[in-house]
């Protein structure tokens, strides 16, 4: 349902996004992943049409973003990585505003807002001027203020950042109720935990470019489940195993300090970066 065919931007000559092709389905969770500067901002901002590609094409429900600009703003809701509210209003003015800029009528407004102040947990909050409200509850107000119009596409670029454990569980759980109510959500994330729990599949982007993508159990399978991480005084060396009996058997060899744990996502990144390093021999 959106599909995305060799997409393209720089900046000042400088490739942000190169060549990427990527297939999101109906109603799973997909990760945008990467390390700063991996171009994942980018890639979101032109799924969102705030970003016009220099090249290739982006098609959602058979619109393309560029030229169906106005009836994919329709279908899709999104919340930017940085706080967005008009910080003097309340949560119920702010939601009400955002009802009526997507000229809903006032019943099915009102009726929306209490139902969506319930989902989130918000309604006693909903006369509290925004500035007022934990970083936690700001980001579930982003959250339910890009759903009052019922899109069917969540975009959210980075939706937990500097969250703290317990709040970045809660937006965790009401995205978990949105996808069971059939949404489609794409997200871009830097927390390998939010990737692992949440998303049904994941890209994973350097410099610009993909490195792979798939469901992230199996990346990590691929990958070796377990990792030997090795500390000398400067660095740190990963070793990646099918088995955790080949794991221990490889460690207690080690002169070094090291762990034995479970492999993840971040070693997904390790383990194909330190094989391109070791093709061109670095
Ligand atoms: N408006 C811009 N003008 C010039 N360069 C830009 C602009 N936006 C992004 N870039 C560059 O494009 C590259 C990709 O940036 P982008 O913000 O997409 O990465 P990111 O993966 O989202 O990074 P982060 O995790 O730090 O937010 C970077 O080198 C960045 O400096």
């Amino acid at each position: 349902m959106i599909k995305v065919c060799s997409l393209s931007k720089s900046f000042n000559n400088k490739n942000a996004v190169c060549k990427l092709d990527f297939f999101i389905k109906k109603g799973s969770i997909y990760g945008i992943l990467g390390p700063n500067g991996a171009g994942k901002t980018t890639t979101f901002r032109m799924l969102v049409t705030l970003l016009k590609p220099d090249s290739g094409t982006v098609i959602i429900n058979n619109k393309e973003v560029t030229r169906d600009s106005n009836d994919i703003k329709k279908m899709i809701g999104m919340v930017s990585q940085h706080y967005s509210l008009q910080s003097e209003m309340t949560v119920w003015e702010i939601l009400e505003l955002h009802g009526k800029l997507h000229s809903m009528k006032r019943k099915e407004r009102h009726d929306k807002i209490d139902e969506l102040l319930h989902f989130a947990n918000l309604h006693q909050e909903s006369d509290k001027i925004a500035k007022q409200l934990s970083g936690g509850m700001k980001r579930k107000l982003m959250l339910i203020r890009a759903i009052m119009h019922n899109p069917e596409i969540l975009f959210l670029d980075e939706p937990t950042v500097g969250l703290d454990p317990i709040s970045r569980r809660n937006i965790w759980l009401l995205l978990e109720k949105l996808k069971n109510r059939g949404m489609t959500i794409i997200l871009t994330t830097h927390y390998i935990e939010e990737a692992e729990k949440l998303c049904d599949n994941v890209l994973l982007l350097n410099g610009g470019k993909r490195l792979i993508e798939g469901i992230p159990q199996e990346l990590i399978a691929n990958t070796g489940k377990y990792t030997v991480e090795v500390f000398d005084p400067d660095n740190s060396e990963h070793y990646f195993f099918y088995s955790h009996k080949d794991a221990v058997e490889f460690s207690s060899k080690m002169n070094n300090k090291y762990i034995v744990r479970k492999s993840n996502l971040e070693d997904v990144f390790i383990s194909i970066n330190k094989k391109a390093g070791d093709a061109i021999g670095i």
